[in-house]
């Protein structure tokens, strides 16, 4: 479950659902790097972007590598701040359903490896559409292969290996 829930942040590194999102300032304000916010002002940051700043995620940031999220002395997950893993915005606001979503998607992605083999198909063009949320341009096409008990059976004891 470690390397899943990796390889889910992962995604959103790369692929928010929220690939943008604004704000309004309250009051006047300094942002730590001296510029000025004035009250009413509206502020647009890019999730989409961060995630994909060599500044903040280093020469690999264009790379999609679940190994990030994992320690390298025992493989557990290691979460990132919110300021810096902004998928789920950050601070007060942060997403009231974060630990839901994760659920969600470990659920459905388990229930799913569980029972099928999928496959990519080769050169289906995978292209985000930008909107309010993400979408797949072309959405993903994949054969499923369904797995016999067998190799359930096999699959479910090399949890943990
Ligand atoms: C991968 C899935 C999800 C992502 C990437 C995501 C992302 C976000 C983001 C970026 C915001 C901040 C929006 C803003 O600045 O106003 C937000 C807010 C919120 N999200 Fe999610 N969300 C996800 C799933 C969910 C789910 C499943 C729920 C509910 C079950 C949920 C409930 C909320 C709520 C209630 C807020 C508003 C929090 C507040 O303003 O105090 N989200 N989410």
């Amino acid at each position: 479950m470690d390397y899943l829930q990796a390889a889910l942040s992962e995604a959103l590194r790369l692929y928010p659902s929220v690939p943008l999102d604004h704000k309004e300032v309250v009051e006047d304000d300094i942002f730590p790097d001296g510029t000025i916010l004035k009250k009413g002002t509206k502020v647009i940051y890019a999730i989409y972007s961060m995630g994909r700043t060599e500044a903040i995620w280093g020469k690999d940031c264009r790379d999609y590598k679940p190994e990030r999220w994992l320690r390298s002395s025992d493989g557990r997950f290691m979460s990132e701040p919110a300021y810096k893993f902004t998928a789920f915005n950050g601070g007060p606001r942060l997403c009231l359903g974060k630990d839901f979503a994760y659920y969600q998607m470990k659920f459905v992605a388990a229930s799913i490896i569980y029972r099928y083999h999928v496959k990519v198909v080769e050169h289906h063009p995978v292209e985000p559409k930008l909107a309010l949320t993400m979408y797949m341009k072309h959405g993903l096409k994949v054969t499923l292969q369904r797995r016999d008990h067998a190799d359930r059976q096999k699959l479910i004891n090399s949890i943990g290996d």
